[in-house]
């Protein structure tokens, strides 16, 4: 964090909402990011999230933070943002969209009573679906569109650069490409846009005497969409990854600085209305902001449409 921002740090009051797998992860990757001077957990179990505040607690003594549980929704009045991980996860088998039921059901119990206590504050969501969860979450906190955000395909975008990255033998924060749409099985891969050190990938390949063959490209961007499914097959949840990206959207929000993340956010997207799905956004202290338009060719045009309208039918459904 550049050292001009330290000083904000001291006032920043994060509120993870859900201390289950996701939340207190997030919790400690926030932690150790000190970013936050201040974090607190909500959880219908107290009893589960006082022992992880407690545990926690004591790596804080290394990290200049305060980690405590909140006693009601009350304690998120001042909270910079809340990150809202509250509800159940996937089993093995079942997709996102499979929750929505469950999930948007406690979500009109917590999202009305989060907005009351903190009416500035920013909401992130993470709980599956997060498309249509942050579409509900901006409908029953009134807040402004910028305030809600849904983690989206920042976390697929994160594994797609990692899946490039071995493929071409870099570092991912040196590949650039995105994934779009549903965090979701309707997400796209936005290939006509790829690039390394300013190359599109077939050219980078070219130069490094690297084959290019589009299978393999294909077999990355669905080993991305599958990586979820993997990893709950094999350990019941995923936990890691997006905790990292969850503080990865926090600090320009934090630290108000203008990066470029592909998250959820409630628009217009090819024709589609009113519908929540990634694109990249510019965050910063005010929220995200659409002011980055992408060139999309007419494939990616027509499969961000079918992934824009697969999110509306399940909103529709819900109401
Ligand atoms: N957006 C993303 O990239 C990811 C999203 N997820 C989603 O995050 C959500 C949480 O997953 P896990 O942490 O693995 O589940 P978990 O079961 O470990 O934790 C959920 C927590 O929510 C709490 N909770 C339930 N109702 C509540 C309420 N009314 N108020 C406060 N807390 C409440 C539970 O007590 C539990 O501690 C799931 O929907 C999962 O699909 C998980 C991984 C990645
Ligand atoms: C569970 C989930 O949404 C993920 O890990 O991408």
């Amino acid at each position: 964090m550049p050292a001009s921002n330290a000083a904000n740090v001291r006032s920043i009051k994060i509120v993870i909402v859900g201390a289950g797998s996701v939340g207190v992860t997030t919790a400690y990757a926030l932690l150790l990011s000190g970013l936050a001077a201040e974090i607190v957990l909500i959880d219908i179990d107290t009893n589960r999230a006082l022992g992880e505040a407690i545990d926690m607690s004591h790596a804080a003594h290394y990290a200049q933070a305060r980690v405590r549980v909140g006693d009601s929704y009350d304690d998120c009045a001042g909270a910079t943002a809340v990150i809202v991980t509250a509800g159940v996860n996937q089993k093995p088998g079942q997709t996102r969209m499979d929750l929505v039921k469950t999930n948007y059901g406690l979500f009109k119990s917590i999202i009305p009573q989060i907005a009351a206590a903190a009416p500035d504050t920013i909401l992130i969501i993470a709980t599956n679906p997060v498309d249509v969860l942050t579409h509900a979450a901006l409908k029953l906190s009134g807040f402004p569109v910028e305030r809600v955000i849904g983690s989206g395909t920042a976390m697929d975008t994160t594994r797609f650069r990692h899946e490039l990255g071995k493929q071409f033998g870099v570092n991912p924060r040196n590949v650039h490409a995105v994934i779009i749409g549903e965090h979701g099985d309707s997400q796209l891969p936005v290939w006509s846009l790829a690039s390394i050190a300013g190359m599109r990938l077939r050219d980078y390949a070219a130069q490094k005497g690297i084959p290019y063959d589009q299978e393999v490209m294909d077999g990355c961007s669905q080993r991305t969409k599958d990586a979820a499914y993997e990893i709950i097959q094999r350990k019941g949840k995923t936990n890691y990854g997006v905790a990292s990206v969850l503080v990865s959207i926090l600090e320009p929000i934090i630290t108000d600085g203008d990066a470029l993340v592909t998250v959820s956010r409630v628009g217009t997207y090819a024709g589609v209305d009113d519908v929540a799905l990634s694109m990249p956004c510019k965050l910063n202290r005010a929220g995200a902001h659409q002011d980055v338009p992408l060139l999309l060719d007419e494939k990616e045009k027509e499969l961000l449409k079918q992934s824009a309208e697969s999110i509306k039918e399940v909103l529709r459904a819900c109401e």
